[in-house]
């Protein structure tokens, strides 16, 4: 292909004559082999020596007279690289090129070699101009001393400056230092990807840059704008489209007759629809349901999902968090008091919770906390349907059905003696598990970016988009508080965000941590299988200089030098550990 540097061998000038030694080469002259500029190369002393014998000197030549006007010229190897030869011929305008037993095959020329190499070079520019004309992507690109070099016509369109006006001078004179990545790109050696950036306020652009190197040497900046104005706008549309639509849909919920009642469960895994399919089964029946699961699963929302299913649109649900009540006053919340029943109490006496959930539902959350004289009380509740308030003498009547929620293992509580067997058994007439957030993965990436548009609102931040990495991150964290921690992760992302996408940069360390793999998660607890050397090497050396880079925030210069190498092989490894991007 014409465009690409010639190989040596497409250099190599085989029309001339070699001879051993200047005897065999003045032998065949005077044999009447003579011709006029011929190149006649002789060895002696182990060098090579170039004699032109011209027709017009029809003299007889003899050994003195060849070796004055000879000229000594250096050897290639014919395997070297075109780089390698072009160093030979700095010093001589001509070299011979030889085997691999060191027979010479050919001469390279000097002017010959520039000719070749100025035609692949005027070949790569036609292409290159081509296809510069053609794009309609805005590239530009800059040199070493920060001039414009490239200016594509979709650079023209987006910033309405042409390129005659540009090209050549310093970008700088056109835009704030601050603004160009690709001067941050000269300068650190960073890339940048899908960056998103406001040059104008009418203007919004993703921008890609990288530096240029040549041979490892930083020598200019590439940098690849798209215009996204269109796109913003239509999504801060639909940002506040969608605000006014939740508004109304919770403005509706009131009003509707029957109320989604898994409105508030996010998610749309696999898992998590068979959990509503039981939900919907079990609330057909007015049975005591126990929910299991790890803390900030939501519970409490599947609790109250129960609830609008089986229960009428007015009826109350009432929480009690067994955690969080005092064992003393535990009696009193739970089954209220008559007036007068105990010191503190007020005059006219208080109903409890079972009271309030009249008609409705009583959700015990944490029921494995409930102190074991209460565990008595309560579990004549569920077999008697009765109870007696705090001072009172009169019997009152259960009329409300209870979900019960725990995030300990009840049956362990059983055998410890901590809880009691015949209330665990009542309660758990209805078993229902939620699975943690490790175990439906896919609800990770909706639930994630469902709170990144709510707190993004709440907070006046304009979040678009979670880059790969950083979404690779959070599902491979292992979410010990689930979706709590979830919410306060992407809470965290938002409040501190600085541009309009999540890196993994953004992310709180311990969940960044896992995708680097400098803590175990819970997959790589069960990975078995050991890699190979060189895999775990490659592994451990990627860990290895992405925690060097974070400990010089991201500084390559700084981080090249803690470890040990150069600028290019650092970088080098960033492209080959995909690190670059980060
Ligand atoms: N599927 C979900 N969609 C939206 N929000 C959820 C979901 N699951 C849980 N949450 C939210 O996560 C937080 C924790 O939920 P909840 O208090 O119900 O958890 P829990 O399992 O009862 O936890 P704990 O055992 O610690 O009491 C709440 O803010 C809740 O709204």
């Amino acid at each position: 292909m014409r465009h690409q540097l010639p190989n040596v061998e497409d250099l190599i000038d085989t029309d001339v004559s070699f001879f051993s030694n200047i005897n065999s080469l003045l032998s065949s002259i005077h044999k009447g082999y003579r011709d006029e500029n011929h190149l006649y190369y002789y060895q002696k002393d182990g060098n090579y020596f170039k004699f032109v014998c011209r027709e017009k000197n029809n003299i007889v030549l003899t050994e003195e007279l060849v070796s004055c006007f000879s000229v000594s010229v250096p050897t290639v190897k014919k395997t070297e690289s075109l780089k390698e030869m072009m160093l030979v011929l700095e010093e001589a305008e001509q070299a011979v090129v030889v085997g691999k037993s060191d027979q010479p095959i050919g001469v390279l020329d000097v002017k010959q070699a520039f000719l070749e190499l100025y035609a692949s070079y005027a070949h790569l520019n036609a292409y290159f101009e081509a296809m510069i004309d053609t794009m309609d992507t805005s590239i530009s690109m800059i040199d070493e001393e920060e001039r414009t070099v490239v200016w594509t016509s979709g650079a023209e369109q987006i910033f309405s400056i042409k390129k005659e006006d540009i090209l050549g001078r310093q970008m700088t004179e056109f835009f704030k230092e601050s603004m160009l990545k690709c001067r941050d790109s000269l300068y650190t050696g960073q890339a940048f990807q899908r960056y998103q950036h406001q040059p104008r306020p009418d203007l919004f652009v993703l921008i890609n840059s990288q530096p240029i190197y040549l041979e490892g040497e930083i020598i200019g900046a590439v940098a690849a704008e798209v215009d996204v104005t269109s796109q913003v706008q239509l999504n801060r549309e639909l940002y506040q489209a969608n605000q006014k639509i939740s508004d109304l849909e919770n403005k509706m919920q009131k009003f509707h007759a029957e109320p989604d009642p898994f409105l508030m469960i996010n998610g749309k895994s696999e898992e998590l629809e068979k959990v509503k399919e039981k939900i919907k089964k079990i609330s057909t029946t007015n049975a005591t349901i126990l929910i299991h699961g790890e803390t900030g699963v939501g519970k409490e929302l599947f609790a109250k999902a129960v609830h609008y299913i089986r229960e009428d649109k007015n009826a109350p649900f009432i929480a009690i968090n067994c955690g969080a009540i005092s064992p003393t006053l535990f009696e009193s919340e739970l089954f209220g008091y008559e007036k007068g029943a105990f010191s503190g109490a007020l005059n006219k006496g208080k109903a409890g919770k079972v009271a309030l959930a009249k008609g409705g539902t009583l959700f015990l959350d944490e029921i494995g906390e409930l102190p074991l004289d209460m565990q008595v009380k309560f579990l004549r509740v569920l077999q008697e349907n009765s109870y007696f308030p705090v001072g009172g003498t009169k019997e009152l009547e259960v009329d409300c059905r209870v979900v019960a929620a725990t995030n300990k293992d009840l049956e362990k509580l059983v055998h410890e003696g901590n809880f009691r067997e015949d209330l665990y058994y009542r309660l758990n007439t209805i078993p229902l598990t939620i699975p943690p957030l490790r175990e439906r993965k896919d609800d990770i990436v909706d639930i994630a970016h469902l709170y990144l548009y709510e707190l993004s609102n709440k907070y006046q931040r304009q979040i678009e988009l979670v880059s790969p990495e950083a979404m690779k991150s959070l599902m491979e964290y292992s979410w010990p508080g689930n979706i709590r921690e979830l919410k306060n992760v992407i809470e965290h992302i938002v409040v501190f965000s600085t541009s309009e996408v999540v890196h993994s940069s953004d992310l709180p360390e311990r969940v960044r941590r896992v995708s680097s793999g400098t803590t175990k998660t819970i997959d790589s607890f069960k990975r078995e299988k050991v890699l190979s050397l060189k895999e775990e090497m490659k592994i451990h050396e990627r860990n290895v200089i992405r925690n060097v880079l974070e400990q010089e925030s991201g500084n390559k210069n700084l981080a090249a030098r803690t470890l040990g190498v150069s600028r290019a092989t650092l970088y080098n490894k960033l492209n080959k550990h995909q690190l670059d991007n980060e």
